[in-house]
């Protein structure tokens, strides 16, 4: 658990940490009491040139000590004293902000000494500092994630008394953050939780997208009691009684750069949504409230950069026991429950992917309707676009004839709706939106589109949007695979059919793409097509092929790989995924070939991730390190049991030098059995690093017996 302990430990007396945090902490003593007040609420509050703000629930009560820790912990050993500088000459306390400058100049000549800090110039060693403290710091909140957390939890205190005031709800599309958020509001308003607030508003991130007008703090609290005129001023009176509730924070279209004196301070100060909801965040209004935020992974370096996560928890879908759970709600009839349930246990993979509830709803969905007609789900469905096709050949089938005859023609506006709304990051569309795609409302309702009212500016409006946000993902993908049959001519000019633009923007804007893109992979399969043609009447073309393929070996130089002096590496799971989509055996070996390893530190692995990222292992020519340090979730049954053999037994790696680095991944003892067997049968691994594992002496015992004879170092770490 080391490296969940990110608390710095006290600087140590004479490290270069330590004169900086003498020297600061010999500056806060020297402050009276109500000047190092004001200094610890300019801390939280002020602005800080670009740099983060330490929350006010961690200062509110910290003593000169803590805020020193705070402070070093916050901006490290280099920035600290510019911060302080900073904050003291913000409070008009220029000499104390003297005495500081002055005494780390002397101090920093001091440092001078050979072997004791970096030279000045030295910036690669700041950035990789850098660097490990953002590792450090997801490692940190993927612990959290895992000690496991409920509802009621979310704002409790942490151990040390501390209580956090924002809180980020994390979850892949589909997993059941809005399902969550609404859960909350219920039980706040039955007193199950967060007694502690008296009133809690919920803003769905898509709806504010819409907002046209500008709005107050006090506004938007207004749209979220309707019908009533809320009693705002005595709401406000007490804004640490106040939870908003923030839902799909990825969805916003907001860029929220803004500068902070820009954002606003009062709760009745009318402004852009935009501003408004960033000083919300940025805690400029209402600094005393809460908030909780749900949000796709992909968002949340875009959401680091606005509010402060003071605790991320992590959705992880249903368990074992949930899933069946589910299917005997859904069913309702225990024998048609339980016929279902044996039909996807016998598929394994499908069973895993389950742990999706969307994926869990589109599997009943479809098994209910499979059990008044003909089978439509196969046995063999593995991947998740799979599943998406099954649905839209479900809905196919139940379409009258006369409709099922326009399907080709629907069907390709829709998709052209989609991609226009994932390129314009629009997930609610209005009434006049789908009938300029020549729509017709009732062509498509039962397909895919929701009606909901929304209340714009004063106007009650009729807005639609695709079932789920993933389905439009799904068409928009289809989009740049369908042959445009000429009709879309006649559509209003949405984005470009090349794929190209879609990938090159997929570095800037990856939240809004990385569920499309990874469609467009599995669209690719050849079975998956030709069962989507043989629906839907329409004409889909593998057309895009070479661009994934080369976009993935380019990705080198992109946020999906590291290519560091000597390899390239696979850095985000999101590759494995799209690979495992495609299920092309030759296709996922021509595109590894550009890679020597996988470097997935920190990351929180659940079920169907292993079998991905097994699947990419299983076909990686030159795989030469896997690092899974401090990776978490459930136990890596399919990585222990399977991964190793897969890589020892591939042809061609002989000559290879292996190194395994399985760091606190949950490696237990039995899992060594298998881990022991391939090391066997392949001399060529030099280096094992086992970190901090559970695998006990017996484990240890073994692999090393194994490795006897071999050249392979083991490192444990206990
Ligand atoms: N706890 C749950 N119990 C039953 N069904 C659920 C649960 N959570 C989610 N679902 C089902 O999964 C669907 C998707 O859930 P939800 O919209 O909450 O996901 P999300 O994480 O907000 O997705 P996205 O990021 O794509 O917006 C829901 O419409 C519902 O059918």
């Amino acid at each position: 658990m080391g490296a969940c302990s990110s608390k710095s430990s006290t600087p140590k007396e004479g490290s270069p940490q330590g004169i900086a945090g003498e020297l600061l902490l010999h500056a806060l003593e020297e402050l009276p009491q109500q000047d190092f007040k004001r200094f610890r609420d300019t801390l939280a509050h002020g602005d800080h040139g670009g740099r983060r703000c330490i929350p006010w629930g961690r200062l509110e009560t910290a003593d000169r000590t803590d805020t020193k820790n705070l402070m070093l912990r916050f901006y490290g050993k280099d920035a600290v004293l510019d911060v302080a500088v900073a904050v003291l000459e913000q409070i008009h306390l220029c000499d104390a902000a003297a005495r500081l400058r002055e005494g780390r100049e002397k101090g920093g000549k001091s440092q001078a000494a050979p072997g004791f800090g970096c030279p000045e110039g030295e910036t690669c060693l700041g950035k990789g500092a850098e660097r490990q403290r953002d590792e450090e710091q997801r490692e940190h909140e993927i612990m959290q994630a895992n000690s496991s957390v409920t509802i009621g939890d979310l704002f409790k205190p942490s151990p040390d008394g501390w209580t956090p005031r924002v809180v980020v709800l994390l979850g892949a599309a589909g997993i059941g953050k809005t399902m969550a958020a609404k859960k909350i509001m219920l039980d706040w308003a039955s007193d199950k939780v967060f007694v502690e607030f008296d009133y809690v508003f919920y803003i769905h991130c898509r709806d504010g997208n819409l907002l046209t007008s500008e709005a107050s703090v006090a506004d938007l609290i207004s749209r979220c009691c309707p019908g009533s005129s809320p009693p705002l001023t005595e709401m406000l009176k007490s804004p640490e009684k106040l939870l908003f509730v923030i839902d799909g924070f990825d969805e916003l279209r907001f860029s929220f750069d803004q500068p902070q004196s820009d954002l606003c301070s009062q709760p009745w100060e009318k402004r852009p949504v935009e501003i408004t909801l960033s000083s919300l965040f940025r805690k400029t209004v209402l600094h005393e409230c809460s908030l909780l935020v749900t949000t796709r992974p992909a968002a949340l370096q875009k959401l680091g950069k606005c509010l402060e996560c003071e605790r991320c928890v992590e959705i992880l879908g249903f368990s074992e026991a949930e899933r069946e759970e589910y299917f005997h709600k859904f069913f309702e009839n225990a024998k048609q429950a339980a016929a279902a349930l044996q039909f996807v246990r016998g598929n394994e993979t499908l069973f895993t992917m389950c742990l999706v509830p969307i994926v869990c709803w589109i599997t009943c969905t479809i098994m209910k309707q499979q059990f008044s007609r003909k089978s439509s789900l196969a046995q063999s469905t593995k991947t998740t676009t799979g599943i998406y096709i099954r649905y839209l050949s479900m809905l196919s089938s139940s379409l009258s004839s006369e409709l099922k005859q326009d399907m080709p023609v629907v069907l390709r506006r829709l998709c052209c709706l989609a991609a226009d709304g994932v390129w314009k990051q629009k997930v609610l569309f209005e009434e006049e939106e789908v009938q300029r795609y020549t729509l017709d409302q009732r062509e498509v309702l039962p397909l895919l589109l929701n009606e909901h009212i929304f209340q714009k500016d004063i106007d009650c409006v009729s807005t639609y949007s695709f079932i789920h946000l993933s389905f439009q993902e799904f068409f928009a993908a289809l989009f740049y695979l369908l042959e445009d049959e000429g009709e879309t001519q006649t559509l209003p000019a949405g984005p470009t059919r090349d794929v190209n633009k879609l990938l090159e923007n997929y570095g800037n804007s990856r939240n809004y793409f990385m569920l499309t893109v990874r469609f467009l992979f599995g669209l690719l399969n050849e079975e998956q097509r030709n069962a989507l043609e043989k629906e839907t009447g329409c004409k889909i073309s593998p057309k895009i092929t070479q661009e994934l393929l080369m976009w993935l070996q380019k990705s080198q130089k992109t946020a999906l790989a590291v290519l560091t002096q000597e390899t390239t590496l696979i850095r985000e799971l999101e590759v494995c995924h799209c690979l495992y989509e495609i299920q092309d055996e030759r296709f996922v070996t021509t595109a590894l070939d550009h890679f020597t390893g996988v470097y997935l530190r920190g990351v929180n692995l659940n079920r169907f991730d292993q079998i991905v990222l097994s699947f990419s292992i299983k076909n990686f020519p030159r795989l030469e390190s896997l690092n899974l340090g401090h990776s978490q979730g459930q136990k890596h049954h399919e990585l222990q049991d399977e991964a190793p053999a897969r890589v020892s037994a591939r042809p061609g790696s002989p000559t290879a030098r292996l190194s395994r680095r399985l760091g606190c991944c949950n490696l237990t003892e039995k899992g060594c059995g298998a881990l022991a067997t391939a090391l066997c049968a392949n001399p060529s691994v030099t280096e094992l690093h086992l970190g901090d594992n559970e695998l006990g002496d017996r484990g240890v015992r073994r692999l090393c017996e194994s490795l006897r004879d071999g050249a392979c170092r083991v490192q444990t770490l206990r």
